[in-house]
C-alpha cells in the first residue's frame, strides 16, 4: 500500500515561451504508516509534487500509481484511487462556502454518495478530531469563527472523507504559535489514532523536524535528500546548505554549545530531547571536573 513516483516529470505551459520544468525524473515511494515532511524554498517544487498524489495535476511524462493504480487511467479505479487522497491546501478556509459547519463538513461526504446515515457520524469525527464541539459549532455559519477555527473546519471536511492518505501544503500558513500547535496536534492525533499516512509541505524546519519520521528535501524541482530527520539534520548539512535552507533552530543551538567544547548529541530534535542531552552533558563535564 503506497503512493508512487516512477520517473515523474512535469512541466508548466509547455511548448510556449513561458514553458518551465517544475519537477524533474522524481522516482519517490510513500509506505502506508508514514508521516513525511517536504521541505524546499520557494518554488523548488513541493506543491507541483504533492499535486501528483490525488491526480489534480498529472505528470508530463512517467506515472504516479496510489495503491498500484495509475491516477492517469480513467477508469473507475483510478477514481477511487484518487479520493483515497485527500488534500488540503494553503488556506484551506478561502475553500468554505456553505451556511453551516456542518453542511460545508458533510459536502465532501455527500459528494461521494455516503448514506445520510454515515454522514452524521462522519462530520461528528471530523469535529471531534479538530477540537470543535459538535453541539456548539454545527450549526454556526464557518465564516464568523477565528482564522484558526476556520482552518479547522476547512481540515475536518478533509477528514470526513477518510482518506488513507492525508496531504497537507503548508496547513498553518499565517497562524500564530498557538495556533500552529493545535493544528500540527490534530494531525499527529490523526496519525497515530488511525494510522493515515501524512505528507506535510512546509517551510518551517521545526515543525517538520518535530512531527515527520521521513523528510524529503526538494531543490530545483528534485529530491536531493530523503531520509530520517535526525540523518537529515546531522548529516546532510551540505545539502540542506545547497538547497538554501538552515537547520531547525534546536539543531543551531546545539551546534553552537558543541562549538563551545560541550559534548553533546545532535541527534534531538525536540524541546525535551534538546533539553536532556544538555543537561546530560553538563552532567558529565561537572563529573569530569
Ligand atoms: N501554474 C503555474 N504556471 C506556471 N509555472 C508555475 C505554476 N505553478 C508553479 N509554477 C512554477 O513551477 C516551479 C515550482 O513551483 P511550486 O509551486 O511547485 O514550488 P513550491 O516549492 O511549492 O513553492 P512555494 O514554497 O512558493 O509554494 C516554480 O518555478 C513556479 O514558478
Amino acid at each position: 500500500m503506497s503512493i508512487s513516483f516512477e520517473n515523474v516529470t512535469y512541466t508548466y505551459m509547455p511548448k510556449t515561451p513561458y514553458q518551465r520544468t517544475a519537477i524533474q525524473n522524481i522516482n519517490l515511494t510513500i509506505q502506508n504508516g508514514e508521516f513525511v515532511g517536504i521541505i524546499g524554498h520557494t518554488g523548488s517544487g513541493k506543491s507541483t509534487l504533492v499535486q501528483h498524489m490525488n491526480g489534480l495535476i498529472t505528470p508530463t511524462s512517467g506515472h504516479v500509481r496510489v495503491e498500484g493504480i495509475d491516477l492517469k487511467d480513467k477508469n473507475q479505479a483510478a477514481r477511487d484511487a484518487r479520493r483515497r487522497v485527500g488534500m488540503v491546501f494553503q488556506y484551506p478556509e478561502h475553500q468554505l462556502f456553505e451556511e453551516t459547519i456542518y453542511q460545508d463538513i458533510a459536502f465532501g461526504p455527500k459528494n461521494l454518495s455516503i448514506p445520510e446515515e454515515q454522514i452524521e457520524s462522519r462530520v461528528r469525527r471530523a469535529m471531534d478530531f479538530v477540537g470543535l464541539d459538535f453541539a456548539t459549532f454545527k450549526d454556526r455559519s464557518p465564516f464568523n469563527l477565528s482564522g484558526g477555527q476556520m482552518r479547522r473546519v476547512a481540515i475536518a471536511g478533509v477528514i470526513a472523507l477518510e482518506p488513507a492518505y492525508l496531504v497537507l501544503d503548508e496547513p498553518a500558513a499565517g497562524l500564530d504559535p498557538r495556533g500552529r500547535d493545535e493544528i500540527f496536534g490534530q494531525i499527529v492525533k490523526l496519525h497515530q489514532q488511525t494510522d493515515t499516512t501524512v505528507i506535510l509541505v512546509s517551510h518551517n524546519m521545526e515543525d517538520v523536524a518535530r512531527f515527520a519520521t521521513r523528510v524529503l528535501v526538494m531543490n530545483g524541482g528534485q529530491i536531493t535528500l530523503d531520509g530520517p530527520p535526525e540523518d537529515i539534520f546531522t548529516h546532510g548539512r551540505e545539502e540542506l546548505t545547497a538547497a538554501g535552507l538552515d537547520v531547525p533552530p534546536l539543531t543551531a543551538l546545539i551546534d553552537k554549545l558543541q562549538a563551545k567544547g560541550l559534548a553533546i548529541s545532535n541527534t534531538a530534535l525536540t524541546a525535551e530531547a534538546a533539553a536532556r542531552e544538555i543537561s546530560k552533558a553538563i552532567r558529565g563535564r561537572t563529573h569530569a571536573q
